[in-house]
């Protein structure tokens, strides 16, 4: 017997592009989110929403500007895992990307602070529930 549909919400799905930065000791960045916004002090993949008219990879590239002062080729980001979770107002559909390859000098420009974490360690920071098993995928790929 088939499960029955679940009712129809008008919870929006949110496409939200993320970069796992990954430096040359298989280290991973993840920066904390400044406080004022939704899920404030949680630790995440650098990224945000993307917007009318971009690519996800579009997206990342100006999001990766704008928060890190880096500049990426959209080459250098290679398709990695999704999150696909349910918040209390959203759906949120994330991509992940790695990359390895960047321009200029990582700097938390938007964020209240950043680490380059080893992937068993990711544990020890306290991140969105989306982002979850992203980690889980991370620590068996890295
Ligand atoms: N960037 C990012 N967002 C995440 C992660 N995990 C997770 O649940 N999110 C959620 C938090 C937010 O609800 C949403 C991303 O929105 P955001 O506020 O960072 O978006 P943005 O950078 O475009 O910022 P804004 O212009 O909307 O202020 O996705 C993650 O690892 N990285
Ligand atoms: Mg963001």
């Amino acid at each position: 017997m088939s499960t029955p549909a679940a009712p129809p919400t008008d919870r929006p799905i949110v496409l939200v592009a993320a970069a796992a930065l990954i430096d040359v000791d298989g280290r991973v960045l993840i920066c904390q989110r400044p406080e004022g916004k939704s899920l404030a002090g949680l630790w995440e993949f650098p990224g945000g929403k993307v917007e009318k008219g971009e690519t996800p990879e579009e997206c990342l590239i100006r999001e990766l500007h704008e928060e890190l002062g880096i500049t990426v080729a959209q080459a250098c980001l290679a398709p990695f895992v999704f999150a696909s979770h349910t918040y209390e107002t959203f759906h949120l559909l994330m991509p992940l990307y790695l990359l390895r390859r960047w321009e200029g000098i990582v700097t938390a420009r938007e964020h209240k602070a950043m680490a380059w974490v080893k992937p068993d360690k990711l544990c020890d920071y306290e991140m969105p529930p989306a982002d979850i098993p992203l980690v889980a995928w991370l620590r068996d790929v890295l």
